[in-house]
């Protein structure tokens, strides 16, 4: 796919946000399929919930599991944007669920993943925020700097890689609501819905499908004494 008109070009490199990646009717079904996961399935955190599919990331290598049907098509389309250059096909998906108030502390992805991260959002917007990696020395310091803001609006698509993945923290706010007009830097490529009115937007329960590759998997070897 030619990503020309969905770079980001307020931000470092590399960010690409396609809005309307996927219809209503595919979020409603990837809602719905969310909805029907067995309780036992999710790991509950203190500030929102996840479930891991196609394995649990490892040091020693992810024991590969099949990823559901209904998922593997969202996997699918994003592959086949050729975003992961093959042989590095996504083959993970973390599900996190943000109930309004909830959100995720500033963190990198990390070294169990090629650095590259797509992102479908369902159910509701949020704000992802970005500040930089600190020293040691700096980590008592006061509150981080947010350095710049994504908007991630309900059926989009974000891409991170390069510097984003490897300099930059990204992090969620607990926030109820969210004011749109400040340090958006994708906001020319955001719908008009949210470019009228007060841009004072509350949250509503979101899903996200992170998909990544993880490139080190290992077949499951069961030893019998
Ligand atoms: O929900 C999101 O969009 C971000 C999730 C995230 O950063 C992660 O799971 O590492
Ligand atoms: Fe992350």
């Amino acid at each position: 796919m030619d990503f020309t008109g969905f770079e980001v070009r307020k931000c470092p490199p590399t960010v690409m946000y396609i809005p309307n990646f996927i219809t209503s009717e595919e979020e409603q079904r990837i809602l719905s399929h969310i909805e029907r996961t067995p309780k036992p399935r999710w790991t509950q955190l203190l500030n929102r919930r996840l479930v891991n599919y196609g394995g649990i990331p490892h040091p020693n290598g992810m024991i590969a599991e099949e990823i559901p049907e209904w998922l593997q098509t969202y996997v699918d389309k994003v592959n086949n944007l050729g975003v992961f250059e093959s042989p590095q096909n996504a083959n993970h998906v973390l599900v996190n669920e943000y109930l309004p108030g909830q959100g995720i502390l500033p963190h990198t992805d990390g070294p169990l993943f090629y650095p590259i991260i797509s992102t479908i959002s369902c159910g509701s917007h949020t704000v992802l925020e970005f500040g930089k990696r600190e020293t040691e020395e700096d980590q008592q310091a006061a509150p981080r700097e947010v350095l710049f803001k994504l908007l991630l609006e309900p059926r989009s698509l974000l891409i991170l890689k390069d510097t984003l993945y490897s300099d930059y923290l990204h992090s969620i706010a607990e926030n109820n609501e969210d004011v749109l007009c400040d340090r958006i830097c994708n906001y020319d490529l955001c719908e008009n819905t949210y470019k009228i009115g007060d841009h004072l937007v509350r949250r509503s329960p979101r899903i996200s499908l992170t998909i990544r590759n993880v490139p080190k998997t290992s077949k499951m070897k069961l030893k019998f004494c």
